[in-house]
């Protein structure tokens, strides 16, 4: 996506100011120090950070699951108001998430068919015949490569680590959320699957028009799937832009840290120093 075309599709979620503060005194932790971002709307934004900068903070006060000592987010051009648990259900209605251990997404009792049967009502379908319902969880296991048959009757945890991430995002198929924030969603599998995992998203961005928030470590998967890049240093956006702007022009020092960082696999090892 253009940068142009980018700012001309309308804001879905924007933050001015955004800080979450942690203890007091000498025990303060600012998690998240002031930040500023405007997502639009069908825009992937990557959110790229080491361990301990203040990402899964982020995650949280985007999503509504705490709140913030200072600053104000914003949905869709207005002050969020997840004031009341009505509200909130409301929100979340517009927001999911898929995260980096699919293991802990999933009520253990409930069964597959529940899982995705649930999805479908959250959506209003709760009054469909049986028929519809069978024929939309088989369309989103599709979507996935998944055989909805074969997994019918089985429970989440007699799937592999992999299975789980696809069935995470067949869920989100049927929810259709505005706004999908990913958590490292591709941390338990292998790299060919995980190109696939990234390419669906991708298309269920340009079919749905979601907008997707990936939050990350890796530099080179923000690079190859983001329109815009937001560099995450000790709970500050230190650099922001498009991928172009910030990985092959990036200005802020721990921007250029972390892209030298990323194993290049034409050098060669050296092992005499390990
Ligand atoms: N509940 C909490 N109480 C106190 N400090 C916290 C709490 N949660 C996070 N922190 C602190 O806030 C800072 C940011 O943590 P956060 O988990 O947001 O980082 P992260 O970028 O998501 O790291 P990782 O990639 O390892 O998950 C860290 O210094 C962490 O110790």
């Amino acid at each position: 996506m253009k940068n142009n075309e980018k700012n001309s599709r309308p804001l879905c979620l924007s933050g001015k100011g955004v800080t979450k503060v942690f203890g007091m005194g000498n025990k303060k932790t600012v998690a998240v120090d002031h930040v500023d971002f405007e997502f639009h709307e069908g825009e992937l934004i990557s959110i790229v950070g080491e361990s301990g900068s203040g990402k899964t903070t982020l995650s949280k006060l985007l999503l509504g699951l705490s709140n913030a000592t200072e600053g104000e987010i914003f949905f869709q051009g207005k002050p969020r108001d997840i004031s009341t648990r009505k509200k909130k259900k409301g929100y979340w209605k517009d927001i999911q998430a898929i995260f980096q251990d699919p293991f802990s997404s999933y009520n253990i009792f409930s069964k597959i068919d529940t899982v995705l049967l649930d999805c479908i009502n959250m959506r209003g379908g709760r009054t469909f015949p049986m028929e519809k319902k069978m024929e939309m969880m088989t369309e989103a296991c599709s979507f996935v490569n998944l055989k909805f048959a074969e997994l019918t009757n089985k429970y989440p945890f007699e799937l592999s680590g992999g299975q789980m991430q696809r069935l995470m995002i067949a869920r989100i198929f049927l929810l259709k959320p505005k706004i999908l924030l990913a958590d490292e969603p591709t941390s338990m599998i292998d790299a060919c699957s995980r190109a696939t995992i990234l390419d669906m998203l991708l298309h269920l961005r340009d079919e749905t028009g979601m907008t997707i928030i990936f939050i990350t470590h890796d530099i080179g998967l923000a690079y190859y799937i983001s329109d815009s890049v937001y560099i995450m240093e000790h709970g500050k956006f230190v650099e922001r832009g498009t991928a172009d702007e910030v990985i092959l022009h990036s200005k802020a020092d721990y921007t250029k840290r972390l892209i030298s960082d990323v194993p290049k696999i034409y050098e060669e090892w050296d092992l005499s120093t390990v």
